[in-house]
């Protein structure tokens, strides 16, 4: 029997999600967004088996419901849904990067015979949008599930037996202590990231050339200050609280820095980095914790011709590759070559191959 997955939502998380399901044997993926131009995008690019323009009748026949939309517009179709006439049993779940009012409105469906599992992929990017969906951007990511108190097991296995097609690391956790943990790691940085852009731009008013020195930490450290705004927006909107908290912390967190920087003490200063390098080197990279690309710093000189250079040496030795950037990019100067890989086998026989054929140093993330 075939099974029907509806997709609300085609951008980068929905249209991903898509794709790799559409590897799911007898199963056939609909999809439907809001704009009609991301459901002609969604069309041509073959981001699900069949785009859709009648989402109630689509999720007539869905088995499985998977919204890929801003967290507020999750809330808006979850209200709607409530007066759909669904398939029995059919599973609805999102990819929301907040879970707390989200599971608040998943009660409220269980009270209407509605199974609502909560899911959040700890994997994405400050693009947005149907074009930059990739079949593979899950992979080894962690996929959260925060399934309601006494969730029915088999409906809980019903829904990984799709998401397996990530190739994502399914885990479970409390919505409540889903939101604190994001909180940290992911919503509070995009607000610190954002901040400091704003710091820049006053900073350009009175010295105009600052922006042009903003070299590779700068890049680095806002990088997802790129992202989505009104994604964004509604995140906050929907994690207040717990980001209040956090951003009490880092009020305190950078008194402490005054009073170091005030006490001109240079063992204090030292140990402040030297404690946070330690914690930062030991977070656990690539082996799934929140990150999904398997990095290779390479230190190449300015002359015509490097880059094809070295992706030759790792054509010639059948290594894909998957992302290639130049960080540090100054005018007259190369910076560093960074080079993704899909596993960490690759990147470590990328190593080799280079560390053979060049004197460039290398290092990962
Ligand atoms: N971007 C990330 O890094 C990331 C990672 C994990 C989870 N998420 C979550 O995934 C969800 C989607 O984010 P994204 O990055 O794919 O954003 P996106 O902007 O790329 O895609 C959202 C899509 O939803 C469509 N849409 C908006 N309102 C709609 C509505 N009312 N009905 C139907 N379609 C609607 C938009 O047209 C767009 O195509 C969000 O809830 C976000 O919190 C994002
Ligand atoms: O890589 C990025 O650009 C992201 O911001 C991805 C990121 C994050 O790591 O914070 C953003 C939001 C999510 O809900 C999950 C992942």
């Amino acid at each position: 029997m075939t099974r029907n997955v509806l997709v609300i939502g085609l951008g980068l998380i929905g249209g991903s999600i898509a794709l790799s399901c559409q590897k799911a044997p007898n199963t056939k993926m609909f999809g439907y967004d809001v704009y009609d131009k991301t459901r002609e995008q969604a069309s041509q690019l073959n981001i699900v088996h069949e785009v859709v323009e009648d989402i109630e009748e689509a999720a007539k026949s869905a088995d499985i419901i998977i919204f890929g939309t801003p967290v507020n517009a999750t809330l808006d179709w979850m209200e709607k849904l409530k007066s759909w006439p669904l398939k029995k049993g059919v599973i609805v779940t999102d990819t929301g990067s907040t879970k707390g009012m989200i599971m608040e409105k998943a009660a409220d469906l269980r009270s209407q015979g509605i199974t609502f599992i909560g899911g959040h992929p700890m994997a994405g990017s400050h693009k947005s949008g149907v074009q930059a969906a990739k079949a593979h951007l899950f992979e080894n990511a962690y996929y959260i599930l925060t399934p309601l108190n006494n969730e029915d097991g088999a409906a809980i296995e019903k829904l990984e037996d799709l998401l397996k097609f990530t190739l994502a690391r399914i885990v479970k956790l409390d919505a409540h202590e889903h939101d604190h943990m994001t909180a940290v790691v992911s919503h509070f940085p995009h607000i610190v990231a954002a901040s400091l852009v704003h710091q820049l731009n006053h900073e350009q008013q009175e010295y105009p050339l600052t922006s042009m020195l903003a070299a590779g930490g700068f890049r680095d450290v806002t990088r997802i200050a790129s992202s989505n705004p009104l994604m964004w927006k509604d995140i906050v909107l929907q994690n207040r609280e717990e980001l209040l908290r956090q951003l009490n912390a880092w009020q305190e967190e950078m008194d402490r820095v005054k009073t170091l920087i005030l006490s001109n003490n240079e063992q204090s200063i030292e140990h402040y980095f030297a404690s946070a390098k330690e914690v930062r080197d030991k977070l656990p990279v690539n082996t799934g914790a929140f990150y999904t690309t398997y990095d290779l710093y390479v230190d190449i000189p300015d002359y015509p011709g490097v880059i094809s250079e070295v992706t030759g040496y790792l054509a010639e030795e059948r290594i894909s590759i998957t992302n290639l950037r130049v960080v540090e990019a100054r005018e007259d100067v190369f910076g560093i070559l960074v080079i993704s890989f899909q596993n960490a086998k690759d990147r470590h026989k990328a190593e080799k191959c280079l560390s053979k054929r060049t004197i460039f140093e290398m290092y990962q993330s």
